[in-house]
């Protein structure tokens, strides 16, 4: 079975979210210190690369990372194509099936520069949740690093998606990735306390 890696790559100096902790892998620890290993650590912030949000992130009560069913994360998923949209609302939708679709991933395409953070990136609007919450959507996985407008402090997207019960992973890597049915395998890490995670984000088919 060939094995698609989707996530993007963590190193230093790779976009972040704008203001937010730059990502810094240091070997803290060198062999010639500790006399027989090399050690690192790492510096992140929990929304680095391609992550997947806890509704903590954006409601105080919501869920934490460690809270979330790993089901969510691993088992079939469809990837469609939402290439050169402005935004992604339920007439985006029409005429492609998504019927039984637990695992639904937007290829939009729309995060051209990977070594730069987009400005503009395509977001979903109000009526996509309750109509992917109709047809059974559990989570939804992107290409660009937000659900909402990269501006957009209320974050009715996140907000909405998560009233209607569906999870969020963003910034993938779907450039190679031809639309259709996969096997997606993107686990958070066992962040107690977690409001977001990195994920090793892989299609198989
Ligand atoms: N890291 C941030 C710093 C400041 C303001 C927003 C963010 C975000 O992460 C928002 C984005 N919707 C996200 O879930 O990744
Ligand atoms: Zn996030
Ligand atoms: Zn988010």
């Amino acid at each position: 079975m060939k094995i698609y890696d989707v996530s993007r790559k963590l190193v230093n100096g790779m976009p972040v979210w704008p203001g937010d902790t730059a990502f810094q892998y240091v070997v803290s620890w060198p062999m010639k210190e500790s006399g027989s290993v090399n050690v690192g650590s790492l510096e992140l912030s929990t929304h680095t690369g391609t992550h997947v949000d806890a509704p903590f992130h954006f409601d105080n009560n919501g869920k934490r990372i460690i809270e979330l069913d790993l089901d969510l994360y691993i088992g079939p998923a469809r990837v469609i194509d939402m290439r050169g949209r402005e935004s992604i609302g339920a007439v985006d939708l029409m005429g492609i099936d998504i019927d039984g679709c637990k695992r639904l991933i937007f290829r939009t395409l729309a995060w051209v520069n990977p070594s730069e953070f987009p400005e503009k990136i395509p977001h979903i609007e109000p009526d996509l949740a309750p109509y992917l919450a109709s047809k059974g959507v559990k989570l939804i996985g992107l290409d660009v690093p937000s659900v909402d407008p990269i501006d957009s402090k209320e974050l009715p997207a996140h907000h909405s998606l998560n009233e209607n019960g569906i999870h969020i992973l963003e910034s993938l890597m779907l450039d190679e990735i031809e639309p259709g049915d996969y096997e997606l395998i993107a686990l958070p890490l066992p962040l107690v306390e977690g409001d977001g995670s990195p994920v090793r984000a892989i299609l198989r088919r």
